[in-house]
């Protein structure tokens, strides 16, 4: 019997992991549950950092970004005497369940628990929307908008001065904020780890742009991780007729109000995953698949290969 759930949030943070904390408070509270929040992820968690959770704590929180618990990415959690370690603490304190949002490593780590008797379940919580077993993550929506709030003012300073402005976008090797923020532009390249890089390429259709299309400017939008992209600048003003710029949006994009949907995306997640721990389940991930809350055990989940995007890079292409 579930008396005591915990909350954490781990690896990069997200908008709408706020929402998240606060609907698995109340839900649970409103279940008769009581509710402690565990600081910095699984560091707080083997550490004991833990603090009780009422109405009034997740107050406020709905519209802010970053996640009011703290986040911590914690190597050594990996290492089976520091998991049993925490279960030890977690016992200490009675908390007997835990909501874990974050993404595939913090679902590692919510496996790793439930193995050794606390039931996990999972929220899929990061930008990156890399994680199986949802369409959406929780925070990828909110990023998506801050990314074409950025590009569509590159465009605009780009057009003045007859410049190519390759934008570099987060994604941990998952080129879906590149791809949806490429089609919500009408980027003219997209490269992300599903198109590949060619840099002869890039240029070559840079210099076509140029050339024969006319554009007054181009926006190249490149996932992180595939190539230096001042390096990639530079080519282009010495290879075609636009200037060149780079812009790294970086951790700008992890922050800021979670959008109206990433609010509800959370809030129901939330929700399933109280639902699931009173059911008696762990070691699950909650996800939305065709507009549904679904679940899945998270083993499944992370060895289930990723949904096809060829239909948004088919898009792409057909609309440039
Ligand atoms: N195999 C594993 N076993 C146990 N715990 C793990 C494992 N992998 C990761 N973790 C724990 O989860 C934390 C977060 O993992 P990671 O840094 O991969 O981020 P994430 O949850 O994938 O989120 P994101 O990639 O969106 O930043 C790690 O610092 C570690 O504490
Ligand atoms: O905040 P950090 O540790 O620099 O990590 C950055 C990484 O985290 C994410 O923002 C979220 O997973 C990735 O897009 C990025 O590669
Ligand atoms: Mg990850």
């Amino acid at each position: 019997m579930i008396r005591r759930i915990g909350i954490l949030t781990s690896g990069g943070d997200a908008p709408g992991m706020n929402a998240a904390i606060r609907a698995v408070t109340r839900v649970a509270l409103a279940n008769g549950f009581e509710v402690m929040g565990i600081k910095d992820g699984y560091r707080g968690l083997v550490e004991g950092n833990y603090i009780p959770m009422d109405k009034s704590t997740v107050s406020d929180i709905l519209n802010r970004g970053g996640t009011v618990l703290g986040s911590a990415r914690l190597t050594e959690f990996k290492d089976l005497e520091i998991q049993k370690k925490a279960v030890q603490t977690l016992q200490n304190a009675k908390i007997d369940a835990i909501v874990v949002i974050g993404g595939d490593g913090s679902y590692r780590g919510a496996m790793a628990l439930t193995k050794l008797g606390i039931n996990c379940i999972g929220l899929p919580g990061t930008i990156d929307n890399d994680i199986p077993g949802t369409d959406f993550t929780i925070g990828f929506d909110t990023a998506l908008n801050t990314v074409v709030e950025a590009v569509d003012k590159l465009r605009d300073t780009s057009s003045s001065h007859h410049r190519c402005s390759v934008v570099e976008v987060m994604g941990n090797r998952c080129g879906d904020l590149a791809v949806w923020a490429a089609i919500s532009c009408g980027a003219e390249i997209v490269i992300t780890p599903e198109t590949g890089y060619d840099e002869l390429d890039v240029l070559e259709r840079l210099r076509y742009l140029d050339k024969a299309v006319k554009k007054r400017h181009a926006i190249v939008v490149i996932s992180e991780k595939i190539a230096d992209v001042d390096e990639l600048a530079r080519k282009i003003s010495q290879n075609t007729g636009f200037a060149g710029r780079a812009t790294v949006l970086g951790h700008v994009q992890r922050g800021g109000s979670p959008s109206p949907r990433d609010r509800v995306l959370a809030s129901m997640m939330g929700e399933k995953a109280v639902d699931l721990l009173m059911e008696g389940v762990g070691g699950h991930c909650v996800g939305m698949i065709d507009n549904k809350v679904t679940s899945m055990p998270i083993e499944e989940a992370l060895s289930s290969p990723r949904h096809s995007r060829k239909d948004l890079y088919r898009l792409f292409d057909r609309l440039v």
